[in-house]
């Protein structure tokens, strides 16, 4: 069967960047080491007064096109990814799609276009979406084109502003693809939460701490239901783990119960059995309260071995690169943290075609889900051409003031009184020109 799978991915960072130890710290009146090795973020992604989810996925998507050669004609479905419509009817997709027509002959009239949510897992759900439209035979040899993008912003004073961010990936999803191709298997872990939403309203409800234990239990769900569609997980299988990554921290607290779950009744339980004992098993205590104690004080301990150190740094930790820099990108973020994982590949001396990723993605809400990739032949040409390290090395520094003023500019129920002058010069890109006769937005391309 013809392999399905991402076959080139670009990414447009919002264009202002918030320093979080240097300049949002000092103004809470935090130690920034909370933010670099607690939250494990150094920036954070805004856009400027020019972007929005439109123009940051639109010139995602046309950095894809023009590199990969593409004419309108060659996608047959467009579907974004986002928890940040401002419109609850016209997807996206279909404004993508016009900025997009401004600059290419032809047009999208026989694409078919969608808008899909479930907080940060959609981007992955619209994936899944393609794969399948791809392996019905329905796709008329045209590719998907899968476009994640979010503005990531917090109320002013919540616990998450200090995790914002925003930013957009674009996909193309196609037959025998270059850079990884997808697992058959999946595993779900999924269940009604109230841990973090936007019930009509821009800004999330979030109940920070719970919204922690709720990603970590659908997670693990996740992986059990993978492993039940798959031989049990060993863990030299992946060469890279890359996990939803609302910040690094989270994933550092998934990283460490995947790898207990892993290595139970393995080899590498036995190896660390002498160093720090054997993990705890349920049977073995009179209530769950001294279990959960037991596990918990394994759980500390087994963080410390160099054995788990070792896995961590060389599987775990190459995903958070680029989330450090940008921080939370909601939809994109897992997909980043692959981006991130195979730039780190690119610095080693080894080929990896046929090694194998394990994608952990999450949304509020909650669902987990966990699926396989296989890295392809081309992942080094797509991956070299990326010209991330160039925008995120052009990104205008907010002081705290510019800050306000830009949180204030994209806050939509917000009369912002003084006009706010752009931060940066727009060029070669999409822009935000204003609102029409409708109240729909209006976006012209600036040469
Ligand atoms: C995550 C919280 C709750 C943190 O909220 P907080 O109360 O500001 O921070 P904290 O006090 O918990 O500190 C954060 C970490 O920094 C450490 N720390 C503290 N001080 C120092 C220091 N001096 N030096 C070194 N480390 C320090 C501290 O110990 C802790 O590490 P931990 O103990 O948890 O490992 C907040 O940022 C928040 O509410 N964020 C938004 C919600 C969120 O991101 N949840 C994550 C899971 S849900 C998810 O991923 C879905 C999501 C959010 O992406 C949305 C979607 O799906 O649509």
């Amino acid at each position: 069967m013809t392999e399905v799978g991402i076959d080139a991915v670009e990414i447009w960072t919002g264009k202002l960047k918030l320093d979080l130890p240097g300049t949002f710290a000092p103004q809470k009146g935090d130690d920034p080491e909370k933010y670099t090795k607690g939250l494990g973020l150094n920036n954070s992604s805004f856009p400027d007064v020019y972007e929005d989810i439109v123009t940051m996925g639109a010139n995602a998507a046309k950095q894809l096109m023009d590199r990969k050669g593409l004419a309108p004609e060659d996608i047959g479905r467009i579907d974004v990814a986002t928890e940040s419509a401002f419109d609850h009817s016209k997807p996206a997709s279909t404004y993508i799609a016009g900025c997009l027509e401004q600059v290419y002959d032809g047009d999208f009239t026989h694409a078919n276009k969608g808008e899909r949510k479930f907080a940060c897992l959609a981007g992955t759900q619209a994936i899944d979406d393609a794969y399948n439209w791809i392996r019905a035979g329905r796709n008329r040899d045209r590719a998907a084109l899968v476009i994640s993008t979010d503005t990531a912003l917090y109320a002013r004073g919540d616990p998450g502003e200090a995790t914002q961010g925003a930013g957009a990936v674009a996909m193309l999803i196609d037959e025998d693809p270059s850079i990884v191709s997808l697992s058959m298997e999946q595993g779900y872990g999924s269940k009604d939460e109230t841990d973090f939403l936007k019930p009509n309203q821009q800004f999330p409800s979030v109940d920070g701490k719970r919204s922690v234990q709720v990603y970590l239990s659908r997670m693990r769900e996740a992986l059990e239901d993978y492993e039940s569609v798959t031989d049990d997980i060993e863990l030299d299988d992946f060469v890279y783990a890359p996990f939803h990554t609302p910040f690094p921290g989270m994933v550092r607290k998934a990283a460490l119960l995947a790898y207990r779950h892993v290595i139970r009744d393995t080899t590498y339980e036995d190896d660390l059995a002498g160093e720090i004992g054997r993990q705890p098993r349920e049977d073995d205590y009179d209530d769950r309260e001294a279990y959960e104690e037991a596990i918990r004080e394994y759980m500390d301990a087994l963080k410390t071995t160099e054995q788990y150190q070792t896995w961590y740094d060389t599987v775990v930790e190459p995903t958070l690169g680029l989330s450090r820099e940008v921080g939370n990108w909601y939809t994109s973020s897992v997909h980043i943290a692959r981006v991130s994982a195979l730039r780190d590949a690119l610095t080693r001396d080894r080929s990896f075609v046929g090694d194998t990723l394990l994608v952990a993605s999450y949304g509020s809400g909650a669902q987990a889900e966990i699926h396989a990739e296989t890295i392809r032949e081309g992942w080094q040409a797509e991956i070299e051409g990326l010209n991330i390290d160039d925008q995120l090395a052009a990104r205008y520094e907010l002081t705290w003031d510019e800050y306000e003023d830009v949180h204030d500019v994209h806050e939509y129920d917000m009369e912002v009184e003084r006009e706010i002058e752009e931060f940066t010069q727009p060029e070669a890109e999409f822009v935000f020109t204003g609102w029409g006769r409708m109240n729909e937005r209006k976006y012209e391309y600036v040469e």
